[in-house]
């Protein structure tokens, strides 16, 4: 039984205090809940969040990070110091870093091997663009997507990663792929797992479901057989819209 996985990716939202505010709301409720809550927050709020967590069963992560250890990479971050605060998780791949800030699937494999190699589980996104899901790509994409972020990731490491697929047509448009499109995807994407490692790990893989997923469509979203949570933008910015996500 996969244990299902919300997180809340903030984007470039909430300073240090905001951020503070809302951690305090997610606090107890996700203490309650037998679901995995994450927050991945701006870099410049990692510390402080972390601090307020103080035991909580709330979890932290990062949006980013660089895959080299250290060196002249004016405003980059290592895993290492996203490790030195506490941070778990963090997201790799992101379309929004694919398409402003020109990230490929090579740059995305080494992001991924660096966070594994440093005891962080990344968060990998994979997804069509509208233009890809129109001619009949979206297999073949993601497919290529997952092959080459986890190429040399061994099949122990893989265990410790979770895979969001977000379509990026539905990213913040207010759009969601319908829950049996999302799942037939996602049961593809458990496939080819199934055919890098084994069916084991195919079947124990948590694979997310990300493109606006809102409290409204949690729910049905949640109830396909092959979703196990959500990685939520827009949503998790309020805490009773992100609450009625993790309680679906
Ligand atoms: O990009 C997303 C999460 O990483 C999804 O964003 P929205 O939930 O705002 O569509």
């Amino acid at each position: 039984m996969r244990r299902p996985i919300i997180a809340g990716n903030w984007k470039m939202h909430k300073t240090i205090k905001e951020a503070l505010e809302m951690v305090n709301d997610l606090k107890e409720e996700a203490n309650k809940t037998d679901v995995e809550v994450v927050v991945c927050v701006p870099f410049t709020c990692l510390s402080e969040v972390k601090k307020a967590l103080d035991g909580s069963k709330l979890k932290l992560g990062a949006q980013n990070l660089f895959w080299e250890d250290k060196g002249a990479y004016t405003g980059e971050v290592s895993a290492e110091m996203l490790k030195e605060i506490g941070v778990e998780y963090v997201i790799i791949g992101h379309s929004e870093r694919r398409q402003y800030f020109h990230e490929t699937d090579e740059t995305v494999n080494k992001k991924v091997k660096k966070a594994l190699k440093k005891g962080l589980k990344p968060i990998l996104c994979v997804g069509e663009t509208l233009d890809e899901r129109e001619a009949d790509k979206t297999f073949q994409i993601v497919k290529s997507q997952t092959l080459l972020a986890l190429e040399g990731v061994s099949a122990e490491d893989v265990r410790k990663l979770v895979i969001a697929y977000e379509p990026v047509w539905a990213i913040g448009t207010g759009k969601t792929a319908s829950s049996q499109d999302a799942n037939t995807v996602i049961a593809y994407i458990r496939e080819v797992i199934g055919e890098i490692y084994n069916d084991t790990i195919s079947e124990e893989i948590r694979i997310q479901y990300g493109g606006s997923v809102k409290a409204a469509n949690a729910t049905e979203i949640m109830g396909e057989a092959d979703i196990d949570g959500a990685l939520v933008g827009g949503a998790s910015l309020e805490a009773d819209q992100f609450l009625g996500i993790v309680n679906f």
